[in-house]
């Protein structure tokens, strides 16, 4: 399969910028998703890829071969939609097969490359089965089989999991990147769905307004995001954003906003000494950073930070962990937070909350710029 890469890709629509100048490449045996809300480019890239619409501006290569020329018969490209796009009136294996019929492929070849298929995704009982018959999660496996087969140089999701329920999706989106991982395929996934993303694609490139925001794997994109953009689309429960400010208090670095103030470390105090005072900043924190504490304190000398007192106003039990919309005592500010739970907390609950410096983001408020990020 080919690497692909994007060079300075444009796409417009009249007066529309639906893509604006996309560097961006996804390497040999790579799943790269395109993430991002409605309307922010993601379909449009994909369908550059896939030869269906020309680029405005821009070169796209599959490993050093310019493709912007070619029509979509003639890259090689296998697509798996959302809605399966399958013969209801086929057997399973008919419907694998069909690329390959429509090729002309000597029916003994086509015979053994589909047993090959099938075997691969586990699909052996469904064989015969008329396709309209089977669950939509069996649907889409045979989709992807029908795309695996005639040996594609690059496969394209096109939100392949939307049709499907919770359990259905959970189930696919594992076998997909099993999938991809074993027989070492090059793709890309479109999907608005942060979790979808996350769990298949080996790096993410975030997309808004037509513009590349990060590209990362999942970790990078979480724990280091470029902008308040990626800061805020990515993560559930979303990160917290706070409007705040440097201060230079007794000799340390406060960052401090309405009703809370947390202490910064050496090296970020260092590298935002030049904006004390002058920039506008935007601090972000992980709902499962904040730490929670009875408001008398009780635990809270083996924790870095003040406590700031505040209130509980509102709490949702997931399980293994409680999601607290907390008020700040001062100000009433409201902050979400994630804690191992259950927590036994109540609405009305006193508590007192710390932001560790350490797990602050810090971004410029004017630019939405990450200040902890290098490039
Ligand atoms: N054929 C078209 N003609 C005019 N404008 C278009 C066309 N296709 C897309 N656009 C516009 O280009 C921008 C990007 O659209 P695109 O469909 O690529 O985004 P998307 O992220 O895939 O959104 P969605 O998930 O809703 O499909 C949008 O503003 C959209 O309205």
């Amino acid at each position: 399969m080919a690497a692909v890469v994007f060079d300075g890709v444009w796409k417009r629509y009249g007066p529309v910028e639906a893509v604006r100048d996309l560097q961006l490449a996804c390497p040999q045996g790579e799943m790269l998703a395109l993430l991002g809300p409605s309307g922010c480019g993601k379909s449009s890239t994909l369908k550059m890829v896939a030869g269906v619409e020309e680029l405005s501006e821009g070169e796209i290569f599959f490993d050093d071969r310019p493709v912007s020329q070619l029509g979509p018969g003639a890259r090689n490209i296998a697509m798996v939609f959302e809605d399966y796009a399958l013969y209801p009136h086929l057997s399973a294996r008919d419907n694998i097969a069909f690329p390959l019929r429509v090729r002309g492929t000597a029916k003994a070849a086509a015979a053994r490359r589909v047993d090959e298929v099938v075997a691969l995704l586990g699909l052996e009982e469904l064989g015969q089965q008329r396709v309209r018959d089977l669950s939509g999660g069996a649907q889409q496996r045979i989709s992807i089989g029908r795309a695996l087969v005639r040996n594609p140089e690059l496969i394209l999701f096109d939100e392949p999991l939307s049709h499907l329920d919770g359990d259905q999706k959970v189930r696919l989106r594992a076998e997909i990147k099993r999938l991809q991982r074993t027989a070492d395929l090059t793709s890309i996934l479109v999907t608005h769905d942060q979790s979808e993303a996350i769990a298949m694609a080996d790096r993410v490139a975030v997309m808004n307004d037509g513009v590349l925001q990060q590209v990362g794997t999942p970790a990078e994109l979480y724990d280091s995001p470029a902008n308040l953009f990626v800061a805020n689309f990515i993560g559930e429960p979303p990160m917290n954003l706070l409007r705040a400010r440097v201060e230079q208090r007794d000799g340390s670095s406060i960052v401090a906003g309405e009703g809370w103030l947390s202490e910064l470390d050496r090296q970020s105090a260092v590298a935002l000494g030049a904006l004390a005072g002058a920039h506008a900043l935007e601090v972000g924190i992980r709902p499962e950073h904040l730490v929670v504490l009875p408001r008398d304190g009780t635990g809270a000398r083996r924790i870095e930070g003040r406590p700031v007192p505040a209130e509980v106003r509102y709490l949702e039990p997931r399980g293994d962990s409680d999601v607290l919309t907390l008020a700040l005592a001062e100000g009433g500010l409201r902050l979400t937070a994630e804690v191992e739970g259950p927590t036994g907390w109540r609405s009305g609950d006193a508590v007192s909350v710390i932001l560790p410096a350490r797990s602050l983001h810090l971004f410029d408020a004017e630019s939405g710029r990450n200040l902890r990020r290098r490039s």
